[in-house]
């Protein structure tokens, strides 16, 4: 028996209904058993996502965006984008517990320090010792195909997903920008992303809060 057939493969283990955004959109929660690198990695299912070419968002943890609303990143906002435009087209949200880059909040808060002192973001990540970017999305591809998904379409700005979901077997047939989230505190991130990040962003779009849009 091959390892991905055996007791160690990537399974789910528990899906519950969540009504989210105070309740006007209905998410699935998933879990999974055996994910590589042991993380709470978990998909949000939304609207018939069992669709064919189902809308895929890879989104990294960020505490203070995600939950907080913080101004310094355009995380909430793309978050609640993804939640609205997912559940009307059918698709998944994958939540992966990747804060800060994948550094970590306490490396994330160092990193705010010396952009605060005039670094931009990947410069704060490279004074830390880290890469500009630390994340591997391997772990997204192996829950995508523990939810028999193999051909999607990818809410995102960064080709570096895209490359990396289709170097791990995932068939991406298109990317689907974000909305671009711009405020008087992010414009200096928003810029590297842009420049050095190669992020594709596209038109600006009226901003925040978050939850007043929806
Ligand atoms: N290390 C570090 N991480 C940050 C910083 N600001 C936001 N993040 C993290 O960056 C991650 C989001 O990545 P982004 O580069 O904004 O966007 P992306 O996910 O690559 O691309 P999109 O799919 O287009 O949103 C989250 O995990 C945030 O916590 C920062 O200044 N330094
Ligand atoms: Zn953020």
């Amino acid at each position: 028996m091959t390892a991905e057939a055996g007791e160690n493969a990537v399974k789910v283990r528990r899906q519950v209904e969540i009504p989210v955004l105070g309740g006007r959109y209905l998410a699935t929660f998933i879990t999974f058993d055996n994910l590589a690198d042991g993380k709470e990695h978990f998909a949000i299912a939304l609207g018939d996502w069992q669709r064919s070419e189902p809308l895929v968002r890879m989104h990294s943890e960020c505490v203070t965006g995600d939950v907080f609303l913080s101004a310094r990143c355009d995380c909430g906002p793309q978050l609640e984008e993804a939640i609205v435009r997912i559940s009307a087209e059918g698709g998944l949200i994958l939540y992966l517990r990747q804060e800060g880059r994948g550094i970590g909040l306490i490396n994330k808060l160092d990193a705010y320090a010396l952009q605060d002192e005039g670094m931009n973001t990947y410069e704060a990540n490279r004074a830390l010792g880290f890469e500009d970017d630390q994340r591997d999305f391997t772990v997204a591809a192996e829950m995508l195909k523990a939810l028999g998904v193999d051909h999607i379409r990818l809410l995102t700005n960064n080709p570096r997903k895209v490359a990396q979901l289709t170097d791990n077997g995932i068939q991406v047939d298109g990317r689907v920008g974000t909305r671009v989230y711009r405020n008087d505190h992010n414009e200096r991130y928003l810029a590297a992303k842009k420049e050095e990040g190669h992020h594709a962003l596209g038109e600006d779009e009226p901003c925040c809060p978050a939850h007043s849009k929806y």
